[in-house]
């Protein structure tokens, strides 16, 4: 329960919404009360004067006496309409703000995970799956409004209609209203019980459910696979036992379904029964009167929703607080790479220094940077070689600080990059990722993305730059094409250059490419390159490659190894060393390495 005590703030936020809704329930409670104590009336009445209008002979007597029993009635018949009536109007003014107050909690608390969400560091990301991160913005959201919504109305209008019903039967006859209600918290019990296993099983069909959602994407998405491998029966026999284990469950859910009305059926006619057998004794001992048996028949009926909702609305409550401490969990996670509070903001010029830095991935205890040292000096532009996994595109997530180094310093312009905001630092640097990914947008907007306030032109003169004006314009609708799932299917290189011209928009002084030219045939790597070369006078540029670009005049070239330099230099001289580098260079001049630019 205490996990839900998160939520208090939201009440208060909505405090109004909350006690209008309150007081409406306790409105349309005791308008619902009339009902009852008229029908009370109305029997009472007709026990008491039946015998003698009976008795009466056919005169204008009884004619007058039967005139005024229809117009009482009537008045009775019209009255219980109008309590009706506004019984149900101030329902619906209950619903109107309890509902909407939990809808708009709701909002806020989607709005707070996610913003959260944005908050935290890739290690959180890494560490979490992703549809862990989204079933506790959908899922558990959405149980936690049960409990700010429906539980909050269900239990107010029980709690108020059971204070006011007691109160009422406890009045006319207190061994009758126990005997009455004796049953009913049975019957909440049983609710509670059965609710449980409803929900038991309805959640493990959910996750049958999602199961079979990702057996049947993952076909679809690797159909190409399947047909080659001939693995279509095998894929429709996996899809099966799926299908079956499904089937299974919901069938069981089915029987227990079934079993539930029939049994709330039987408890809810044992009551009435209960007070009419013992009602009926009270009215043949003179303690009661008929009205009052009628009369409490109708609360017993009104009673049984409520105490029906007790179960309901603590098996509500019970989901939402174990999911409201998942939120919670989350919540409570302080993103590591944030702005200090005395963080700066400084006009980069693009001078970059690493010193004495170490850095180990948090989660798998791999130091990918070890004590490395590197001065660049502001326009600089240096290529960054290595094998696969010496650590060049942890180089890269460090300086845009999406990770902080256990040891050493990351310096910009002689600033340590801790102290600097991180919305300044970033804004500066265009960083273009090994794994390119795309929105399900336009391709201009995609573009876009690295400057929400480019013309049309501006993300123009970036396709050019970045070689892939041509292709754009040879989609049915150019720019405006659509990518994603729904749109063109773009080939690896093209998202790779869309990709670049995303960067080369944002204008930086600082540009890192994450070998983002794996996917381009030759010619095109050359022409961005010489596109480039323009492009990056006087900005710095770190172009961390697997291949060597000997058009490119690079200032320094470092040579990675086991998250360290190992050599470092220009072009020749990386070749008198006769290292790596060298041996790269001879098997691409060879023509072994199919990719190389000569
Ligand atoms: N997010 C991560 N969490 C844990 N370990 C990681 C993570 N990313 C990389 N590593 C590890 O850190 C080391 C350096 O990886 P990094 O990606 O920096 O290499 P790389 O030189 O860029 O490789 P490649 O050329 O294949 O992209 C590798 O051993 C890798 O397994």
């Amino acid at each position: 329960m205490k996990h839900l005590f998160a939520l208090n703030k939201y009440f208060l936020k909505n405090k109004w919404r909350l006690i209008l809704g309150l007081l409406f329930t306790a409105i349309s409670i005791v308008f619902s009360v009339f009902q009852p104590i008229m029908v009370r009336q109305i029997f009472d009445l007709l026990s008491h004067n039946i015998d003698e209008y009976r008795l009466l002979s056919d005169t204008p007597l009884k004619g007058a006496f039967r005139a005024d029993f229809t117009h009482v009635l009537a008045f009775y018949g019209v009255s219980i309409l109008l309590f009706a009536l506004l019984s149900g109007f101030f329902l619906f003014l209950q619903r109107q703000t309890l509902i909407v107050m939990s809808r708009h909690i709701e909002y806020d608390l989607k709005n707070e995970v996610y913003q959260h969400y944005q908050q935290l560091d890739l290690n959180f990301f890494k560490m979490h799956r992703t549809g862990d991160l989204m079933s506790r913005i959908t899922e558990d959201v959405s149980r936690v409004r049960m409990y700010v919504g429906p539980a909050i109305m269900y239990a107010s209008r029980t709690l108020f209609l059971i204070v006011v019903i007691v109160y009422l039967m406890l009045q006319v006859n207190p061994l009758l209203t126990l005997y009455t209600l004796s049953p009913l918290p049975l019957l909440a019990l049983t609710i509670y019980f059965v609710n449980r296993i409803i929900h038991r099983k309805s959640e493990r069909i959910q996750a049958q459910l999602s199961n079979i959602t990702s057996i049947a994407q993952e076909s679809y998405s690797g159909i190409r696979v399947i047909k080659s491998y001939v693995q279509e029966d095998a894929s429709a026999k996996h899809f099966e036992e799926a299908s079956e284990a499904y089937k299974i469950s919901s069938v069981s859910l089915a029987k227990t379904d079934a079993l539930f009305q029939p049994t709330m059926a039987l408890m809810i006619g044992l009551s009435v029964i209960l007070t009419i057998f013992i009602g009926g004794i009270q009215v043949i001992a003179g303690n009661i009167t008929v009205g009052n048996l009628a009369e409490f028949v109708i609360y017993v009926n009104m009673l049984m929703f409520p105490f029906f909702s007790i179960g309901m609305v603590a098996s509500m409550i019970q989901r939402a607080a174990a999911s409201q401490q998942r939120i919670n969990e989350f919540l409570q996670i302080e993103p590591t790479i944030r702005d200090e509070p005395t963080a700066k903001t400084v006009d980069i010029q693009g001078g970059i220094r690493l010193q004495n830095v170490t850095f180990t991935y948090p989660h798998t205890g791999i130091t990918a940077i070890n004590n490395f040292n590197l001065h660049i000096a502001p326009g600089q532009k240096v290529a960054v070689i290595g094998r696969t996994g010496s650590g060049k595109s942890t180089l890269a997530q460090l300086l845009i600080r999406m990770y902080d180094p256990q040891e050493g310093k990351v310096m910009l312009d002689g600033h340590d990059i801790r102290y600097l905001q991180l919305a300044n630092l970033r804004g500066q640097i265009s960083y273009v990722p090994q794994d390119v990914f795309l929105f399900s947008d336009s391709v201009a907007n995609n573009i876009r993305f690295g400057d929400p306030s480019a013309s049309l032109q501006m993300v123009q003169t970036a396709a050019r730059q970045a070689s892939v004006e041509k292709d754009i314009l040879g989609f049915s609708e150019g720019f405006d094409t659509e990518i994603g799932e729904r749109g063109v299917t773009l080939s690896g290189g093209q998202k790779q250059r869309i990709s670049i011209a995303r960067a080369l928009i944002k204008n930086p002084d600082i540009l890192i490419f994450d070998d983002c030219l794996s996917a381009v045939d030759a010619r095109t790597e050359k022409e961005i390159i010489g596109n480039l070369y323009a492009y990056l006078k006087n900005k710095t540029a770190i172009i961390i490659t697997h291949r060597i670009f000997s058009l490119f005049a690079f200032d320094k070239i470092i040579v990675l190894d086991e998250g360290k330099i190992v050599e470092e230099g220009t072009h020749d001289d990386l070749l008198s060393l006769n290292g790596y580098y060298s041996e790269l260079y001879a098997r691409q001049q060879s023509g072994e390495d199919e990719s190389v630019t000569k």
